[in-house]
């Protein structure tokens, strides 16, 4: 993908089954968002393939359209509509894409019960606060109950327990309604507890691809072990984190207190994925003693 003389996308290859809940990540200008409206067609590409549930999004119609949910960033409406009826006023739209396996839309009073705005349903838009917008934004995506649901920063400005909310109607609606769900995110550990794959996009290109653990593994095959014995605090790191702890308590018996195993943090993972791919490393198939140290070092500086 080109603007104008520069390539912001280059070799970007993904597929995403049916179901599947992933994340985008990378730093700033990694060309998340151009990926993701190339995906939902509000972006013509300058090159390459896409097919988002069957169609090029380029020539995709009302229909496919109507398969498809989109959480923006930021949206704004009229301040002085209310919520349920911009919701049902929305819903309105895709009651004509309905079918017998897929009801469309989500009820209204559903629906502000999911995203947690029963309370508001009567509210002006103008009068509601950063988190609640953010909820309305969520209902709006989610009305047309997509097939296909694409989420930019979802949990920005949401409140812990608010997060929570929507971390369980993200899991609801890919184990229920088996919607397939990308999301872009800055944050790691909601990447970790939503997806179920992770991409990591850096400079236009796809730098990592798999699970938390699994993008773990490949950055350091170590654990660390934590334990004391005594009041006094030790700390090893191991290959096989397994074996190492059986040994120590085969040979400290019950004097071992305090013990934890812990892998490579998503956070860690991320930041030696990402330096790699900045001192040019990630050219190598393996990984390199250089990005493992890096690891190791971002660990001490904890
Ligand atoms: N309309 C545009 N014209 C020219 N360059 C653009 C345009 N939109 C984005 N870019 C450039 O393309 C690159 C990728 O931008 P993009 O917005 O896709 O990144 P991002 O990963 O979403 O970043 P962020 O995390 O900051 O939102 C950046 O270098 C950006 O400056």
């Amino acid at each position: 993908m080109r603007y104008g003389s520069t390539d912001v996308l280059d070799g970007v290859d993904f597929t995403v089954h049916r179901g599947e809940v992933i994340a985008l990540l990378g730093p700033n200008g990694a060309g998340k968002t151009t990926t993701v409206e190339i995906l939902e067609g509000f972006r013509a590409r300058s090159a390459g393939d896409v097919t988002v549930l069957g169609v090029d999004p380029l020539n995709g119609g009302e229909d496919w359209r109507a398969r498809i949910g989109i959480v923006l960033q930021s949206w704004r409406d009229h301040v002085r509509w209310k919520v349920r009826d911009l919701l049902d006023h929305l819903g309105r739209y895709y009651a004509p894409y309905s079918a017998p396996d897929r009801q469309r839309p989500i009820q209204v009073d559903e629906l502000m019960d999911m995203v947690g705005l029963r309370e508001q349903a009567s509210r002006c838009l103008g009068q509601l606060s950063g988190g609640q917008r953010r909820r309305l934004d969520v209902a709006i995506g989610v009305v047309g109950r997509p097939e296909l649901l694409f989420l930019d920063e979802p949990t920005a400005g949401l409140d812990p327990h608010a997060r929570r909310d929507f971390h369980d109607l993200v899991h609801r609606l890919s184990d229920l309604e088996g919607t397939t769900v990308v999301l872009t995110t800055h944050d790691l550990d909601e990447a970790e507890k939503l997806t179920d794959r992770i991409l990591i996009l850096a400079g236009g290109r796809i730098v990592a691809d798999g699970s938390a653990d699994q993008l773990a593994r490949n950055v350091s095959s170590q654990a660390e072990v934590r334990w004391s014995v005594g009041g006094q605090h030790f700390v090893h790191a191991t290959d096989d984190a397994t074996e190492f702890v059986r040994d120590l308590l085969l040979t400290e018996r019950d004097e071992v207190r305090d013990l934890e195993v812990r892998r490579a943090s998503l956070e860690d993972t991320y930041m030696a994925l990402v330096h790699r791919y900045e001192t040019g490393l990630d050219q190598d198939q393996n990984p390199s003693p250089g990005a493992a140290t890096a690891l190791t070092n971002l660990k001490r500086a904890r």
